[in-house]
């Protein structure tokens, strides 16, 4: 009852009664025991042979309808969840359409339809089948009332689940009916049986369409509410009993099915998704449960360029390089990559600067676009147009996505046995590769029942076994806590070293970036806007981005000035002091230095800097300086040379043993003191770092929406071309 008002009781206490109550009725009215002289009693009202006859006529034909429902309710509904198409909605409308048609009017429906003057069954007369008035009939009115019923439970079921699963079975290589027989099937299994269940006691309960269809043969097509309905005014006990009984069947039927998920069955894992009773049946590895599975993927059979092979547990080939070009306007993603064998690329970006679009388009679960040239290549084959599983690139994401109705083993045995490896062989694989992750004592447990850094731990060992010629790490660790995140850090660190393989990592971690990363790639509203070795990106970044994961303030723009004599048009005599060579310069700064002066972008401010590479007045650059290198001032300060801005406080925050100070640059505002509304720095003007003691925050009483100014020497000030 927590969080329920207390007369919510009432209403649903008396809508329990109003189902409960005429059904205790019926049951009241049963006559147990036989009347006086002999004749009646539940027994031989229930054994007489009309009784038998219906009830029997009515299981049989209850359970065909229910097959028939399932076999073709089942790809309806994944039509309906799964695919996109015109005029979606209206067919879902007509599928559902049963349910709110009254059943007599399916009746005449079907009549017309199979009747033997109707639009099919006229032609099925000539052929000498005849199927109104028949047992084939019964099953096909109890099938037109039941379908909806399993279709909006199956679709219900399909829509909740996270579709990635499935991604990531393609990408290990598994075919389409791999996927569906092995993960999205057994993953909705609670919610099929609840829609054959419904569509069973719908068919069982037909009356409508039946009648009208059908008609009341005994024993041809007279099922069990025929029957009730018919004895209902010629002998009333048999009605109330054959009704009890429709009752007990329907009851008993729902009990079979249901039963199991009270006792952990298939149906208890829907309750509980992450934890399951280890003998429930959809635990074993399906591997175990459907017999021959992969035979639909033999070794080589695929076509195309990139065909999946048997993979081989042992490492083998050399890494492919990887070359992609994506123009993806709907997600405003436009880019150019290549990446050499075996480099580790870290992709950096803000929210939404298109990484896993990028990782999804390589994946091959986006198209790379239409635009001329665009394409993916995996060393020497063209995979623009195979199917993810065909092209060998592994995809890690931020969930583990482990397929919860396998074991850890047959989640990493999945991608072999997708790609047509005997199973024993596979389960060998599987078993070396959660050692060479340190998770072999996980083998047989079930994937729900694994800790975040040991379902991530597993999902590497899964990505790696199938021997993949491209890796994509899409945040694999950013769920997961500091420690853990550090452990499986370095197990993707050791699988890296032991195998090295061409991988792209989007992270937006540091530590990352420094230990698993050769090269960074910086996205911004899904172009590339820096890309180099780590080192270099790091200690001279040149996106926003890259100096806020290296810890330093950025200001782009543009070159105002340069001070005389400009660096490459004015080369002083080879031994004259400035000379290159000669060590110095004028002010005993090395003598390709200059002193620039940027025209920030986003801010009506400049900043002078020195730069060792040739820039002219116009060219693109970057001045970058350390929040160390920042004095915070109350008031304006005096002298030269000298960068000051006007900025507003947005954080404080710790850094190690001192205060990190975050501050938009401003307008000048009408004085010092709170900025006047604190929040009207727009998002765009340029955010910067100062590194102080906690003492100096408090005398200088920093707090966000103070105004104060950022002043840096113009010597601590680097600048580069961007
Ligand atoms: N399924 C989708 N359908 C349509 N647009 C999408 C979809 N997923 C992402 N986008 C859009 O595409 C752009 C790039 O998104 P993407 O997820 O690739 O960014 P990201 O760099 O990975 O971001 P994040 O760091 O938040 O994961 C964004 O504008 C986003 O809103």
């Amino acid at each position: 009852m927590r969080g329920l008002p207390r007369w919510v009781l009432v209403p649903a206490l008396l809508g329990a009664l109003f189902v409960v109550v005429p059904v205790a009725a019926t049951v009241a009215r049963v006559e147990l025991a036989p009347g006086p002289d002999g004749s009646g009693g539940l027994w031989a009202l229930l054994t007489s042979p009309a009784a038998l006859d219906a009830l029997g006529l009515s299981v049989r034909t209850a359970l065909a309808a229910t097959v028939a429902c399932v076999v073709l309710g089942t790809p309806m509904a994944l039509v309906l969840a799964r695919t996109t198409f015109p005029g979606q909605r209206v067919a879902r409308a007509l599928v559902l359409l049963p349910l709110v048609l009254p059943p007599v009017v399916g009746g005449i429906a079907l009549l017309h339809t199979f009747g033997r003057r109707g639009l099919i069954g006229r032609h099925l007369e000539m052929l000498g089948v005849e199927i109104a008035f028949t047992t084939t009939a019964v099953v096909l009115a109890q099938t037109f009332v039941a379908l909806p019923f399993l279709v909006l439970s199956l679709e219900g079921a399909l829509r909740s689940q996270d579709t990635r699963l499935e991604d990531v079975a393609a990408t290990l290589g598994a075919r389409p009916t791999t996927v569906l027989r092995r993960v999205t099937l057994p993953r909705v299994l609670p919610g099929l049986l609840s829609g054959a269940v419904l569509a069973f006691a719908r068919a069982l309960g037909e009356f409508g369409a039946t009648i009208t269809f059908a008609g009341a043969l005994q024993g041809v097509t007279q099922t069990l509410p025929l029957e009730i309905y018919l004895q209902r005014s010629a002998d009333p006990d048999t009605a109330v009993a054959l009704s009890f009984l429709l009752v007990v069947v329907a009851v008993l039927i729902t009990a079979a099915v249901h039963g199991p998920r009270l006792l952990g069955g298939p149906g208890a894992r829907s309750a509980r998704p992450r934890r399951g009773g280890p003998d429930a049946p959809a635990s074993r590895p399906l591997a175990d449960a459907v017999p021959g599975v992969g035979a639909d993927a033999p070794p080589g059979s695929g076509s195309g360029p990139a065909a999946p092979r048997a993979a081989d547990p042992e490492p083998d080939a050399t890494p492919a390089a990887l070359a992609v070009r994506a123009v993806v306007p709907e997600r405003g993603l436009d880019v150019d990559l290549a990446v050499a064998p075996g480099q580790v690329v870290a992709v950096l970006g803000e929210n939404g600067a298109g990484k896993s679009t990028l990782v999804q388009v390589v994946a091959g679960l986006l198209a790379p676009g239409t635009t001329r040239g665009a394409r993916v290549v995996v060393g020497d084959d063209d995979v623009t147009r195979a199917a993810p599983r065909r092209r060998r690139v592994a995809w890690l994401s931020q969930r583990p996505l482990l397929f919860e109705n396998l074991t850890v083993e047959g989640n990493v045995a999945f991608g072999l046995r997708a790609r047509g490896v005997p199973r024993a062989r596979a389960r060998r694989a599987a078993r070396a590769a959660l050692a060479r992750v340190g998770a072999a004592d996980l083998a047989s447990r079930r994937a729900t029942d694994l800790s975040g850094g040991q379902a991530q731990r597993v999902a590497i060992a899964r990505a790696l076994a199938t021997d993949p010629r491209v890796l994509l790490l899409d945040e694999p660790l950013a769920s997961l806590d500091v420690g853990v995140a550090q452990h499986v850090r370095s197990v993707l660190h050791h699988a890296q070293r032991e195998r090295p393989r061409t991988t792209l990592l989007v992270t937006h971690d540091l530590l990352d970036v420094l230990l698993l990363a050769d090269r960074v790639v910086v996205l911004a509203d899904g172009r590339v806007v820096e890309d180099g070795p780590v080192d270099e990106v790091l200690t001279r970044p040149r996106s926003r981005f890259a100096a806020r994961l290296a810890g330093v303030n950025l200001l782009a723009g543009s070159v105002a000035h340069v001070a005389a004599p400009e660096p490459a048009l004015v080369p002083a005599a080879p031994g004259a002091p400035g000379a290159p060579g000669d060590g110095e310069g004028d002010d005993g700064a090395p003598d390709d230095e200059r002193e620039v002066t940027v025209a920030v972008e986003g801010a009506a401010v400049r900043v002078r800097g020195t730069a060792d590479e040739p820039l002219g007045v116009g060219d693109r650059a970057v001045a970058v300086f350390e929040p160390r290198a920042v004095a915070v001032h109350r008031t304006t300060p005096e002298g030269s040379p000298r960068n000051a801005y006007p900025v507003v406080v947005t954080s404080v925050e710790p850094h190690g043993p001192l205060l990190r100070v975050w501050a938009r640059v401003a307008p000048p505002g009408s004085g010092d003191g709170p900025a006047d509304p604190p929040t009207g720095v727009g998002h765009a003007a340029p955010h910067l770092a100062a590194d102080l003691t906690p003492r100096s925050v408090a005398a200088l009483r920093l707090a966000p929406g103070e105004r104060v100014w950022f002043v840096v020497k113009a010597a601590e000030v680097r600048v580069y071309p961007r």
